[in-house]
Protein backbone atom coordinates (compact mmCIF):
# COMPACT_ATOMS: atom_id res chain seq x y z
CA UNK A 1 0.00 0.00 0.00
CA UNK A 2 1.36 3.59 -0.92
CA UNK A 3 0.04 6.55 0.82
CA UNK A 4 1.09 10.21 -0.58
CA UNK A 5 -0.18 12.42 1.74
CA UNK A 6 0.13 16.48 1.11
CA UNK A 7 3.41 15.48 -1.01
CA UNK A 8 5.87 18.57 -2.41
CA UNK A 9 8.93 18.51 -3.58
CA UNK A 10 10.59 22.09 -4.02
CA UNK A 11 13.92 22.67 -5.73
CA UNK A 12 16.34 25.64 -5.18
CA UNK A 13 17.90 26.41 -8.47
CA UNK A 14 20.82 29.01 -8.40
CA UNK A 15 20.55 32.06 -10.73
CA UNK A 16 23.44 32.96 -12.65
CA UNK A 17 23.66 36.92 -13.68
CA UNK A 18 24.92 37.63 -16.68
CA UNK A 19 28.63 38.15 -17.93
CA UNK A 20 32.34 38.65 -15.85
CA UNK A 21 30.72 40.66 -13.21
CA UNK A 22 27.54 38.91 -12.90
CA UNK A 23 29.85 35.82 -12.43
CA UNK A 24 32.05 37.55 -9.43
CA UNK A 25 28.89 39.00 -7.59
CA UNK A 26 27.46 35.22 -7.74
CA UNK A 27 30.45 34.02 -5.89
CA UNK A 28 29.56 36.45 -3.02
CA UNK A 29 25.93 36.49 -2.87
CA UNK A 30 23.57 34.13 -4.78
CA UNK A 31 20.13 34.39 -5.57
CA UNK A 32 17.67 31.61 -5.30
CA UNK A 33 14.58 30.38 -7.51
CA UNK A 34 12.36 27.99 -5.85
CA UNK A 35 10.63 25.04 -8.03
CA UNK A 36 7.86 23.30 -7.22
CA UNK A 37 8.29 20.33 -8.95
CA UNK A 38 5.84 18.26 -6.72
CA UNK A 39 2.96 20.62 -5.82
CA UNK A 40 0.85 19.11 -2.36
CA UNK A 41 -0.31 16.27 -3.81
CA UNK A 42 -2.17 12.90 -2.74
CA UNK A 43 -2.92 9.47 -3.14
CA UNK A 44 -3.41 6.38 -2.42
CA UNK A 45 -2.06 3.18 -4.33
CA UNK A 46 -3.74 -0.21 -2.79
CA UNK A 47 -2.12 -3.22 -3.30
CA UNK A 48 -2.03 -5.36 -6.77
CA UNK A 49 -3.17 -1.83 -8.87
CA UNK A 50 -1.37 -1.16 -11.95
CA UNK A 51 -1.38 2.94 -11.70
CA UNK A 52 -0.09 4.89 -14.89
CA UNK A 53 1.93 8.14 -13.27
CA UNK A 54 1.71 10.37 -16.70
CA UNK A 55 2.29 13.59 -17.47
CA UNK A 56 4.24 16.12 -20.06
CA UNK A 57 7.80 16.36 -19.49
CA UNK A 58 9.00 18.42 -16.76
CA UNK A 59 5.46 17.67 -14.43
CA UNK A 60 7.27 15.72 -11.44
CA UNK A 61 6.63 12.45 -12.49
CA UNK A 62 10.46 10.88 -12.18
CA UNK A 63 10.53 13.24 -8.86
CA UNK A 64 7.54 11.69 -7.41
CA UNK A 65 8.80 8.37 -8.12
CA UNK A 66 12.25 9.05 -6.31
CA UNK A 67 10.70 10.01 -3.25
CA UNK A 68 8.45 7.24 -3.35
CA UNK A 69 12.27 4.65 -3.66
CA UNK A 70 13.47 7.27 -0.87
CA UNK A 71 16.16 8.51 -3.53
CA UNK A 72 14.97 11.89 -2.28
CA UNK A 73 13.72 13.25 0.98
CA UNK A 74 10.82 14.99 0.56
CA UNK A 75 10.73 18.93 1.35
CA UNK A 76 6.75 18.52 3.20
CA UNK A 77 4.52 16.35 2.95
CA UNK A 78 4.45 12.45 3.86
CA UNK A 79 5.11 9.09 2.47
CA UNK A 80 4.59 5.84 3.16
CA UNK A 81 5.26 2.76 1.13
CA UNK A 82 4.14 -0.44 2.98
CA UNK A 83 4.32 1.28 6.54
CA UNK A 84 7.74 2.52 5.63
CA UNK A 85 8.98 6.37 5.00
CA UNK A 86 11.34 5.74 2.22
CA UNK A 87 13.65 8.26 2.88
CA UNK A 88 14.35 7.02 6.51
CA UNK A 89 14.70 3.64 5.73
CA UNK A 90 15.76 3.13 2.36
CA UNK A 91 17.18 -0.01 2.68
CA UNK A 92 13.83 -2.00 4.07
CA UNK A 93 11.91 0.06 1.81
CA UNK A 94 14.24 -1.64 -1.14
CA UNK A 95 13.56 -4.93 -0.53
CA UNK A 96 9.88 -3.78 -0.97
CA UNK A 97 10.40 -2.51 -4.14
CA UNK A 98 11.81 -3.22 -7.75
CA UNK A 99 12.75 -0.66 -10.17
CA UNK A 100 13.54 -0.04 -14.05
CA UNK A 101 14.45 3.42 -14.75
CA UNK A 102 15.13 3.90 -18.44
CA UNK A 103 19.02 4.58 -18.71
CA UNK A 104 20.25 3.04 -15.47
CA UNK A 105 21.35 -0.74 -15.25
CA UNK A 106 20.77 -2.32 -12.15
CA UNK A 107 22.82 -5.27 -13.84
CA UNK A 108 26.38 -5.34 -13.78
CA UNK A 109 27.95 -3.86 -17.04
CA UNK A 110 31.17 -6.05 -17.48
CA UNK A 111 29.86 -10.01 -16.61
CA UNK A 112 27.01 -12.38 -17.63
CA UNK A 113 23.71 -11.50 -16.86
CA UNK A 114 23.16 -14.78 -15.14
CA UNK A 115 25.93 -13.84 -12.56
CA UNK A 116 24.33 -10.22 -12.21
CA UNK A 117 21.24 -12.47 -11.33
CA UNK A 118 23.21 -14.47 -8.86
CA UNK A 119 24.72 -11.38 -7.12
CA UNK A 120 20.89 -10.28 -6.78
CA UNK A 121 20.04 -13.38 -4.98
CA UNK A 122 22.76 -13.01 -2.34
CA UNK A 123 21.52 -9.23 -2.02
CA UNK A 124 18.03 -9.91 -1.41
CA UNK A 125 18.75 -13.16 0.39
CA UNK A 126 16.40 -15.33 -2.51
CA UNK A 127 16.06 -18.87 -0.87
CA UNK A 128 18.09 -21.19 -3.85
CA UNK A 129 14.68 -22.94 -4.54
CA UNK A 130 12.49 -19.76 -4.83
CA UNK A 131 15.38 -18.16 -6.91
CA UNK A 132 15.48 -21.02 -9.75
CA UNK A 133 12.06 -21.29 -10.11
CA UNK A 134 11.91 -17.26 -11.17
CA UNK A 135 14.65 -17.81 -13.14
CA UNK A 136 13.08 -20.58 -14.98
CA UNK A 137 9.91 -19.00 -15.94
CA UNK A 138 11.16 -15.44 -16.22
CA UNK A 139 13.45 -17.22 -18.84
CA UNK A 140 10.26 -18.53 -20.37
CA UNK A 141 8.45 -15.55 -20.21
CA UNK A 142 10.64 -13.04 -21.34
CA UNK A 143 12.89 -15.32 -24.02
CA UNK A 144 16.35 -14.87 -21.92
CA UNK A 145 17.95 -18.20 -22.58
CA UNK A 146 20.45 -17.20 -25.46
CA UNK A 147 21.32 -13.69 -22.95
CA UNK A 148 21.45 -15.40 -19.67
CA UNK A 149 25.58 -16.16 -20.60
CA UNK A 150 26.12 -12.59 -22.30
CA UNK A 151 28.02 -9.45 -20.59
CA UNK A 152 24.93 -6.03 -20.22
CA UNK A 153 27.42 -4.36 -22.43
CA UNK A 154 26.80 -6.59 -25.61
CA UNK A 155 22.81 -6.62 -25.50
CA UNK A 156 20.80 -4.66 -28.12
CA UNK A 157 18.26 -2.08 -26.12
CA UNK A 158 15.50 -4.50 -26.08
CA UNK A 159 17.47 -7.72 -24.60
CA UNK A 160 19.00 -4.97 -22.07
CA UNK A 161 15.11 -4.09 -21.17
CA UNK A 162 13.88 -7.45 -21.27
CA UNK A 163 16.78 -8.55 -18.70
CA UNK A 164 16.11 -5.51 -16.64
CA UNK A 165 12.46 -6.22 -15.98
CA UNK A 166 13.88 -9.74 -14.95
CA UNK A 167 16.07 -8.01 -12.73
CA UNK A 168 13.63 -5.43 -10.62
CA UNK A 169 10.89 -8.85 -10.38
CA UNK A 170 13.09 -10.99 -9.43
CA UNK A 171 13.00 -11.06 -5.61
CA UNK A 172 9.32 -11.16 -6.05
CA UNK A 173 9.02 -7.13 -4.40
CA UNK A 174 5.22 -6.31 -3.89
CA UNK A 175 5.63 -2.84 -5.79
CA UNK A 176 7.23 -2.33 -8.80
CA UNK A 177 8.23 1.25 -10.44
CA UNK A 178 8.94 0.97 -14.24
CA UNK A 179 9.98 4.11 -15.57
CA UNK A 180 9.27 4.09 -20.09
CA UNK A 181 10.02 1.03 -19.83
CA UNK A 182 8.88 0.23 -23.37
CA UNK A 183 10.56 3.04 -25.09
CA UNK A 184 12.74 2.58 -28.37
CA UNK A 185 11.47 -0.90 -28.58
CA UNK A 186 9.85 -2.65 -31.77
CA UNK A 187 6.37 -4.08 -31.35
CA UNK A 188 6.89 -7.23 -30.82
CA UNK A 189 9.20 -6.53 -27.66
CA UNK A 190 6.69 -4.07 -26.57
CA UNK A 191 4.34 -6.97 -26.28
CA UNK A 192 6.07 -9.38 -24.78
CA UNK A 193 7.50 -6.61 -22.08
CA UNK A 194 3.60 -5.76 -21.50
CA UNK A 195 2.73 -9.71 -21.78
CA UNK A 196 4.92 -10.01 -19.03
CA UNK A 197 4.35 -6.94 -16.30
CA UNK A 198 0.72 -8.58 -16.70
CA UNK A 199 1.48 -11.90 -15.54
CA UNK A 200 3.97 -11.14 -12.51
CA UNK A 201 0.21 -8.94 -11.74
CA UNK A 202 -1.92 -11.97 -11.85
CA UNK A 203 0.31 -14.30 -10.51
CA UNK A 204 2.09 -12.46 -7.79
CA UNK A 205 -0.12 -9.43 -7.04
CA UNK A 206 2.66 -7.29 -7.82
CA UNK A 207 1.44 -3.57 -7.63
CA UNK A 208 2.65 -1.67 -10.37
CA UNK A 209 3.44 1.69 -11.14
CA UNK A 210 4.40 2.88 -14.60
CA UNK A 211 5.36 6.48 -16.14
CA UNK A 212 5.20 6.19 -19.46
CA UNK A 213 4.74 8.97 -22.89
CA UNK A 214 3.62 5.36 -24.74
CA UNK A 215 -0.26 5.70 -24.41
CA UNK A 216 -0.72 2.01 -26.00
CA UNK A 217 1.74 1.26 -22.61
CA UNK A 218 -1.09 2.89 -20.38
CA UNK A 219 -4.00 1.33 -22.25
CA UNK A 220 -3.14 -2.31 -22.12
CA UNK A 221 -1.27 -2.49 -18.90
CA UNK A 222 -3.23 -0.14 -16.23
CA UNK A 223 -6.40 0.48 -14.83
CA UNK A 224 -5.51 3.68 -13.41
CA UNK A 225 -4.14 6.56 -14.61
CA UNK A 226 -3.20 9.57 -12.28
CA UNK A 227 -2.12 12.74 -14.66
CA UNK A 228 0.05 15.10 -12.80
CA UNK A 229 1.21 18.84 -14.12
CA UNK A 230 3.24 21.28 -13.03
CA UNK A 231 3.82 19.36 -9.84
CA UNK A 232 0.23 19.15 -9.19
CA UNK A 233 -2.64 15.84 -9.84
CA UNK A 234 -4.81 17.18 -12.78
CA UNK A 235 -6.98 13.59 -12.53
CA UNK A 236 -6.72 10.65 -10.90
CA UNK A 237 -9.36 8.04 -11.78
CA UNK A 238 -9.81 4.77 -13.95
CA UNK A 239 -9.07 4.76 -17.74
CA UNK A 240 -12.61 3.93 -18.27
CA UNK A 241 -13.66 7.11 -16.72
CA UNK A 242 -12.12 9.28 -18.69
CA UNK A 243 -12.36 7.70 -21.88
CA UNK A 244 -16.71 8.35 -20.86
CA UNK A 245 -15.85 11.94 -19.99
CA UNK A 246 -14.23 12.79 -23.27
CA UNK A 247 -15.28 9.87 -25.25
CA UNK A 248 -17.69 12.27 -27.15
CA UNK A 249 -14.66 13.55 -29.24
CA UNK A 250 -14.65 12.05 -32.99
CA UNK A 251 -12.18 12.47 -35.78
CA UNK A 252 -13.21 11.89 -39.50
CA UNK A 253 -10.09 11.69 -41.65
CA UNK A 254 -10.59 11.90 -44.91
CA UNK A 255 -8.86 11.72 -48.49
CA UNK A 256 -10.10 14.12 -50.73
CA UNK A 257 -9.65 15.38 -54.65
CA UNK A 258 -8.35 18.71 -54.23
CA UNK A 259 -6.30 20.88 -56.02
CA UNK A 260 -6.78 24.11 -53.53
CA UNK A 261 -5.61 23.92 -50.01
CA UNK A 262 -8.49 22.57 -47.38
CA UNK A 263 -11.18 25.18 -45.74
CA UNK A 264 -13.47 24.14 -43.38
CA UNK A 265 -16.99 24.50 -44.83
CA UNK A 266 -18.09 27.76 -43.39
CA UNK A 267 -21.11 25.85 -41.65
CA UNK A 268 -18.67 23.74 -39.49
CA UNK A 269 -16.18 26.48 -38.84
CA UNK A 270 -17.64 26.78 -34.95
CA UNK A 271 -18.09 23.46 -34.02
CA UNK A 272 -15.19 21.86 -35.76
CA UNK A 273 -11.38 22.19 -36.16
CA UNK A 274 -9.15 20.23 -38.84
CA UNK A 275 -5.39 19.09 -39.46
CA UNK A 276 -3.99 17.98 -42.46
CA UNK A 277 -0.72 15.57 -42.73
CA UNK A 278 2.21 15.02 -45.22
CA UNK A 279 0.41 12.62 -47.31
CA UNK A 280 -2.89 15.09 -47.40
CA UNK A 281 -4.94 13.45 -45.19
CA UNK A 282 -7.66 15.87 -44.01
CA UNK A 283 -8.58 15.19 -39.91
CA UNK A 284 -11.69 16.85 -39.04
CA UNK A 285 -12.30 16.58 -35.29
CA UNK A 286 -15.34 17.57 -33.45
CA UNK A 287 -17.95 16.80 -30.40
CA UNK A 288 -20.42 14.14 -31.14
CA UNK A 289 -22.18 16.60 -28.36
CA UNK A 290 -21.89 19.68 -31.14
CA UNK A 291 -22.85 17.80 -34.53
CA UNK A 292 -23.29 14.48 -35.54
CA UNK A 293 -20.65 12.48 -37.95
CA UNK A 294 -22.89 11.90 -40.47
CA UNK A 295 -23.91 16.30 -40.75
CA UNK A 296 -19.83 16.47 -40.93
CA UNK A 297 -18.94 14.61 -43.69
CA UNK A 298 -22.49 15.66 -45.78
CA UNK A 299 -20.87 19.36 -45.47
CA UNK A 300 -17.71 18.39 -46.63
CA UNK A 301 -18.85 16.34 -49.33
CA UNK A 302 -20.84 19.41 -50.92
CA UNK A 303 -17.73 21.24 -51.34
CA UNK A 304 -14.80 18.51 -52.07
CA UNK A 305 -14.73 14.84 -53.66
CA UNK A 306 -14.48 12.41 -51.00
CA UNK A 307 -12.37 9.77 -52.25
CA UNK A 308 -12.08 7.73 -48.94
CA UNK A 309 -12.71 8.14 -45.21
CA UNK A 310 -12.61 6.34 -41.52
CA UNK A 311 -14.24 7.66 -38.43
CA UNK A 312 -12.18 7.19 -35.74
CA UNK A 313 -12.83 6.40 -31.97
CA UNK A 314 -11.24 8.69 -29.78
CA UNK A 315 -7.79 7.43 -28.77
CA UNK A 316 -6.32 7.70 -25.20
CA UNK A 317 -3.44 9.87 -26.55
CA UNK A 318 -5.96 12.43 -27.94
CA UNK A 319 -7.87 12.21 -24.83
CA UNK A 320 -4.20 12.67 -22.36
CA UNK A 321 -3.28 15.27 -25.33
CA UNK A 322 -6.05 17.63 -24.62
CA UNK A 323 -6.47 17.38 -21.02
CA UNK A 324 -2.38 18.31 -21.15
CA UNK A 325 -3.41 21.24 -23.20
CA UNK A 326 -6.81 22.34 -21.24
CA UNK A 327 -7.26 20.12 -18.10
CA UNK A 328 -9.74 17.99 -17.02
N1 LIG B 1 17.80 18.17 -9.27
C1 LIG B 1 17.02 19.12 -9.74
N2 LIG B 1 17.29 20.42 -9.48
C2 LIG B 1 16.49 21.41 -9.93
N3 LIG B 1 15.36 21.20 -10.64
C3 LIG B 1 15.02 19.93 -10.93
C4 LIG B 1 15.83 18.83 -10.50
N4 LIG B 1 15.24 17.68 -10.93
C5 LIG B 1 14.14 18.05 -11.60
N5 LIG B 1 14.01 19.39 -11.61
C6 LIG B 1 12.91 20.17 -12.22
O1 LIG B 1 11.69 19.74 -11.61
C7 LIG B 1 10.66 19.62 -12.60
C8 LIG B 1 10.10 18.20 -12.58
O2 LIG B 1 11.10 17.31 -13.06
P1 LIG B 1 10.87 15.74 -13.19
O3 LIG B 1 12.17 15.13 -13.63
O4 LIG B 1 10.24 15.21 -11.96
O5 LIG B 1 9.81 15.68 -14.40
P2 LIG B 1 9.23 14.44 -15.22
O6 LIG B 1 7.75 14.56 -15.18
O7 LIG B 1 9.83 13.17 -14.75
O8 LIG B 1 9.73 14.76 -16.71
P3 LIG B 1 10.17 13.81 -17.94
O9 LIG B 1 8.92 13.26 -18.54
O10 LIG B 1 10.84 14.79 -18.86
O11 LIG B 1 11.10 12.77 -17.40
C9 LIG B 1 11.27 20.03 -13.92
O12 LIG B 1 10.96 21.39 -14.16
C10 LIG B 1 12.77 19.86 -13.70
O13 LIG B 1 13.49 20.80 -14.47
Amino acid sequence: MIQVSGLSKHYRIAQKKPGLSGAIKGLFSREYQVKKAVDDISFQIRPGEMVGYIGANGAGKSTTIKMLCGILTPSSGEVLVNGIVPSKDRQKNAHNIGAVFGQRTQLFWDIAVRESYDLLKHIYEIPEKEYQETIAMFTEVLQLEPLLGVPVRQLSLGQKMRCELAAAFLHNPSIVFLDEPTIGLDVAVKARIREFIKQMNQLKGTTVILTTHDMQDIEEICNRIIIIDEGKVLYDGSLQSIKDQFGHKRVIHFELDVERSFQLPDSLSRRADFSVDEEGIVSVSFSSQDITAAEVITEVMQQYRIRDLTIADPKIETIVQEIYERGV
